[in-house]
């Protein structure tokens, strides 16, 4: 059996829901169907979640938001008409909707927003079910509440509880076509809450281990996983396999076409994804899979996120003194901060953080304590960083990846703020300012995949001989 994730850029319009039921009624294995909200028709379009969280937050802020409620309306009532669904369909999804949209009552503010944010998936579930049997499948609506997805209590961030998957695991035996809605499930006391944005990508990786899938199919607007953002390089090389650990750390520095928390799931589940997409579904795709193919490029891809910041702590003999990492990390954990990664000298340390989540009172409290409380002899932070991030399980068996990475950059003209390598050693990091991300990236890319011979296939780690 197959589960079948469909993005946003899938179900943006009428012409696209066809395509993605086209692509479910070609193979029966195809049983299990995740859906994402409507996502942009063109480049300058809204995606139906930030109309969603444009209402709510003028609904919040004014007590109605007619304006803004007609423009999520329109979007759907287009879908309806276009797909010939009855006018008694149209009026029933349109009914249900305006319930959640109205109904603040008894809700906090951010549990709200939540439920509205979740309408765009769950009334494009049920659209994409009445099409289906509108054609004559058996395709049936499943609610989530129902379903038994139970996640934590954490909003617009919630994570799957480990009970959640033998709930989930009868939707394998369902009759017909599950059509599920992605990006959200449910507290045990019965609240709905969110995954973080992109979302939909976790419910579809959740299903695939629960109903223990063959594969999880995750369709998108791109014939497969690139090595580098397709955005800032025209047409580059494309990916056929890649390793759930490398694409975890790509997802995590800024590959946007899979969802860094979407892994876990199905890798442990030992469920191989597949990133297909919709508008050419003949494609092959990318494969991401457990290990890595008997030849590896030593970079299988190349990354970068911005929005970080870096607090630099230096102390003449920090290495001999018991303890000195841990208070550090205290002083942030007491904060609410969580850290990204620590590279440290002999007597200094480096904490990288998400700059979203440091305001200006907490830095200049968190300054002030590090100075005080441990003493130290420097300490200071550097703001508009980005990681770029090189990653490839044949870094492992080759060498001097790092020196050519840091030449190449050198060569760019951009300056490194740090280099991390980390200690899984399939990823290299480089800090640099956010203006010189896009440049890193394309020196880099020219570095490893401009001259096929500087990025030779070398053994897989797991591999200790081919034979030819
Ligand atoms: N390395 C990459 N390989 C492929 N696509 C990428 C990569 N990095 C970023 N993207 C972007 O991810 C997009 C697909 O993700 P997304 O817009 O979230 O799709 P969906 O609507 O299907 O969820 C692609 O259109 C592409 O612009
Ligand atoms: N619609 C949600 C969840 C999601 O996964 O969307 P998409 O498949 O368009 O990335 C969001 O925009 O965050």
């Amino acid at each position: 059996m197959k589960v079948a994730k469909f993005g946003g850029t899938s179900l943006a319009n009428a012409e696209q829901i066809k395509k993605v039921c086209k692509i479910i009624r070609a193979d029966q294995e195809r049983r299990v169907v995740v859906v994402s909200a409507p996502g942009k028709r063109f480049r300058e379009d809204t995606k139906v979640t930030d109309l969603l969280i444009q209402y709510a937050e003028r609904f919040l802020e004014a007590g109605e938001a007619p304006k803004e409620k007609q423009a999520i309306f329109a979007r759907y009532q287009e879908i309806v008409k276009e797909l010939q669904l009855s006018a008694e369909v149209g009026g029933q999804i349109e009914a249900e909707l305006d319930t959640v949209l109205s109904n603040q009552k008894n809700l906090s503010a951010e549990r709200f927003m939540d439920a509205v944010k979740a309408a765009g998936e769950d009334t494009c579930a049920k659209v994409v079910a009445h099409y289906l049997r509108s054609l004559g499948e058996d395709a049936h609506y499943v609610n989530p509440l129902d379903a038994g997805l139970l996640v934590t209590d954490e909003v617009g961030n919630a994570h799957v509880l480990p009970e959640a998957y033998e709930k989930l695991a009868s939707l394998g035996a369902d009759r017909g076509i599950t059509i599920f809605p992605g990006f959200f499930g449910f507290t045990k006391s019965g609240d709905l809450v969110t995954f973080s944005r992109g979302g939909s990508d976790i419910t579809g990786s959740i299903l695939a281990a629960a109903v223990k899938a063959d594969v999880y199919e995750n369709f998108t607007d791109v014939d497969s996983v690139y090595v580098v953002n397709p955005n800032l390089v025209a047409h580059p090389v494309e990916v056929k396999e890649i390793t759930y650990r490398e694409m975890r750390e790509l997802s995590y520095s800024g590959f946007g076409v899979f969802h860094e928390e979407a892994l876990i799931p199905a890798y442990q589940a030992n469920i191989p994804v597949c990133i297909k997409n919709t508008n050419n579904p003949a494609a092959p795709g990318t494969m991401i899979v457990n290990e890595p193919p008997v030849s590896t490029k030593r970079v299988s891809g190349i990354a970068s996120d911005s929005g970080f910041c870096s607090i630099y702590v230096s102390k003449y003999l920090m290495n001999r003194e018991i303890g000195f990492g841990r208070k550090l990390l205290q002083i942030l954990e007491e904060e609410g901060l969580s850290y990204e990664h620590s590279p440290s000298g002999i007597d200094n340390i480096s904490v990288i953080l998400r700059e979203r989540d440091l305001t200006v009172e907490k830095e200049a409290r968190i300054v002030e304590r590090i100075s005080r409380e441990l003493r130290v002899d420097d300490v200071s932070v550097t703001h508009g960083l980005a990681l770029v991030m090189i990653v490839g399980e044949g870094m492992r068996q080759s060498v001097g990846t790092t020196a050519r990475a840091a030449a190449a950059l050198a060569q760019a003209k951009i300056n490194l703020e740090m280099i991390n390598q980390g200690s899984s050693e399939v990823s290299m990091m480089f800090g640099v300012k956010a203006v010189d991300a896009d440049r890193a990236v394309i020196a880099l890319y020219q570095e490893f995949f401009c001259n096929e011979e500087e990025n030779q296939p070398v053994l897989a780690s797991h591999v200790s001989s081919v034979s030819v």
